[in-house]
């Protein structure tokens, strides 16, 4: 059974220069009976898209359901209401230093734009065009060396307040393996909502999100467990638990199959609709999903060739003499004409563009109800009303932001933030075997060698999962300051993992289990050196897994860290190492940290072990400290140069780790 149905498409007039695009009616023949294999009089089989229905034909096709993932904002009136951001930037230009005596690259020349609450906007351009560079600035990663204006709702931005406004949904999502879905959203939410909001309600919100992004059947997943899309919908979700008015996603539909990639889009659309300022970079999108996108913004080296509605994309192209061929993917068509595939357009493009908005743009406005407007008048393109009525505006046009954030701090305090990673890292240890399989402790004179393996163990782990940890913690670091330290919840993050509390009860347990000496200043100096081993160890890790990828960060770990392990006395003896390699062990923290607890355990004038065997070679404790050469080792000397290279470390590595992490993420 074949119905006829009439749609209205766009028609081009390339002789017609910069008017109102013309609408035309076609004629589709669809197939309501799946079954039927007739085309009638169709002798025309064609798929129709923006560009080949630009005559009438006969279009014969089967009916196409499009699958979306659940979204349902209805269940979303619990998160806290926003207000609607328009961001609008002006002669924007971005260089880079490219080395000594090589002058500078321009990255963005001199581009004007604008991206309006309400709508979906894709940055769109070839490989290298500038549209991540494009997308920092505007999110506010990438701040010096930018020239030229950009504002929030006409009001110059200022860097801080807008930070709280806009959040940032990187092209791959950094995700704790271990943590469920709900837990990671529970963690989200405690560390962006402010305090003044009760856990209760913060769950109600995370369940909200749960529902309405339809991640309900996989609430209780652990994350390493979830498919792409739903990654993506986490990715999402975690954004979305205090409402941000303006979301900038980097290639959110990489690594989705086309019909998760409608999905996304059609939810990012949804989520637009409800007054947010969605804008996504995106690598040649499909006609199907080029055509849900509101506005697109298009670069060329650097430069915008076209700014607009999607659907007067091929008419702004035609009145510049650039017809897209029958059945060309529009996205495809103007990448092309980017790339110089069709000739040298680029400066014709720039020059015609900005003509084409300033004769078409209505105007910007602030509240959601206005900026559903669109830049051309033309009754073909006005949004979709029946999508208009169903959607809930989730803003507040009552906020001003405007005046710059007066009071600075977080939603929670340093406490609750420390609390809440505590809690998040603790499970996350408990859940992942890498972290405590080390080799089981023995009693007796071997107890004290294997104590010493677990214990500089620690450090490998460690490297792993900082980088994936870092990267998560990043993305809620929304208050970076100006001069480009990384958030206080990175500087808690650090603070609760690195200090005390876990060194101190790994420690406390080992010594006990061990069968070690029941006396206090034994006990006491085993549990300093053992702090400061790990603190240590920990900072290695910690710098290692923030430069680098965690497939770097495997390899460079044992690089750096065996030398030190080899040199440290506990393979070999101080005596039979070389002279050309002693400097190795001068500069082995896990050397002192070794002496140091060998000391404590076997020092002191420590009584004559008990030997239950037939020959023991140790029975008086300090031949075994002469025997690993260590007898003339004061304690004293031994905790300062453990010292010493903890505070080389952390003076050395901590500004370093800052910038890589920042780096990582601009990057990002
Ligand atoms: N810090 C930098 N130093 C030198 N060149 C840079 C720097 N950042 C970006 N570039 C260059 O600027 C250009 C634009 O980079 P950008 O990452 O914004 O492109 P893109 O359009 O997002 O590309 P892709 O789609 O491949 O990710 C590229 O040629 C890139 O090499």
């Amino acid at each position: 059974m074949a119905e006829l149905l009439s749609v209205q498409v766009l028609m081009q007039d390339s002789h017609n220069d910069c008017t109102e695009p013309i609408t035309q009616h076609v004629k589709i023949a669809v197939d309501s009976d799946q079954n039927s294999k007739t085309n009638g009089n169709c002798s025309n089989v064609a798929k129709c898209d923006l560009t080949s229905c630009a005559q009438e034909k006969c279009v014969h096709m089967s009916p196409r359901r499009t699958p979306t993932w659940p979204y349902d904002s209805h269940n979303l009136s619990s998160l806290p209401k926003r207000p609607a951001v328009n961001v609008e930037w002006k002669k924007l230009t971005y260089s880079v230093s490219e080395g000594y005596k090589r002058g500078h690259k321009t990255i963005i020349n001199g581009i004007s734009g604008e991206i309006v609450s309400g709508e979906l906007t894709a940055i769109m351009g070839p490989s290298g065009a500038g549209k991540s560079t494009l997308m920092n600035i505007l999110a506010g990663y990438i701040w010096k060396k930018v020239k030229g204006d950009i504002l929030v709702n006409h009001h110059q931005r200022d860097l801080r307040s807008f930070r709280r406004l806009a959040s940032y949904i990187m092209q791959y999502d950094f995700l704790l393996p271990q943590l469920t879905v709900e837990e990671a959203l529970m963690v989200a939410a405690n560390l962006k909502i402010t305090t003044s909001v009760s856990a209760s309600q913060k769950k109600s919100i995370v369940s909200d999100i749960i529902l309405a992004l339809g991640l309900h059947d996989c609430a209780k997943t652990r994350t390493s467990c979830l498919s792409g899309g739903q990654r993506k919908r986490l990715s999402i979700a975690q954004e979305l638990v205090n409402n941000p008015p303006v979301i900038f996603l980097d290639e959110p539909t990489s690594g989705l199959d086309s019909s998760n990639c409608q999905q996304c889009i059609t939810l990012l659309k949804a989520l637009a609709r409800e007054g947010r300022n969605v804008v996504c970079t995106i690598h040649q999108p499909s006609a199907r999903i080029f055509e849900n996108f509101d506005k697109l913004y298009m670069l060329a080296e650097g430069q915008c060739i076209y700014q607009g509605p999607v659907p007067s994309l091929l008419y702004f192209l035609s009145s510049q003499g650039l017809e897209c061929p029958t059945y060309h993917n529009p996205a495809d068509f103007v990448t092309e004409i980017a790339s110089r595939e069709y000739g040298d357009h680029i400066d014709k493009l720039v020059l015609a563009s900005s003509k084409f908005k300033k004769k078409h743009c209505i105007q910007n406005s602030n509240s959601f109800s206005d900026s559903n407007r669109y830049f051309v008048k033309n009754p073909a393109i006005k949004p979709n009303e029946e999508e208009s009525a169903q959607s809930e505006s989730l803003l507040n046009d009552k906020v001003d932001i405007s005046q710059p954030l007066r009071e600075r701090g977080y939603p929670t305090s340093y406490f609750n933030q420390f609390w809440i990673l505590l809690k998040r890292t603790f499970l996350s240890i408990i859940r992942e075997p890498m972290y405590h399989h080390h080799p089981k402790c023995a009693n007796g004179q071997s107890s004290m060698e294997n104590l010493n393996v677990c214990g500089l163990m620690d450090m490998f782990p460690s490297q792993l999962v900082k980088e994936v940890e870092l990267s998560e913690d990043d993305s809620y670091s929304d208050e970076d300051d100006d001069d480009g330290d990384t958030s206080a919840t990175m500087d808690i993050y650090v603070l609760g993992l690195l200090l005390i509390l876990f060194p101190l009860l790994y420690s406390s347990i080992v010594y006990w289990m061990t069968s070690q000496p029941s006396e206090a200043v034994r006990f006491l100096n085993f549990l300093v050196i053992s702090i400061l081993t790990s603190l240590v160890s920990q900072a290695f890790g910690l710098v290692i897994g923030a430069a680098c990828n965690v497939q770097t960060a495997v390899f460079l770990a044992p690089v750096f860290v065996i030398p030190f392990l080899l040199f440290s006395g506990f393979f070999i003896t101080f005596k039979t190492i070389p002279d050309y390699l002693r400097w190795l062990s001068y500069i082995s923290y896990i050397r002192y940290a070794f002496e140091g607890l060998m000391l404590s355990i076997y020092g002191f004038g420590r009584p004559e072990l008990e030997c239950e065997e037939v020959f023991c070679p140790f029975v008086d404790p300090s031949d075994f400290l002469k025997f690993m050469d260590m007898n003339k080792v004061d304690l004293c000397s031994g905790i300062g140069s453990v010292n010493l290279p903890i505070q080389t470390t952390i003076w050395i590595f901590s500004p370093l780790s800052k910038i890589s992490i920042t780096n990582s993420t601009i990057q990002r």
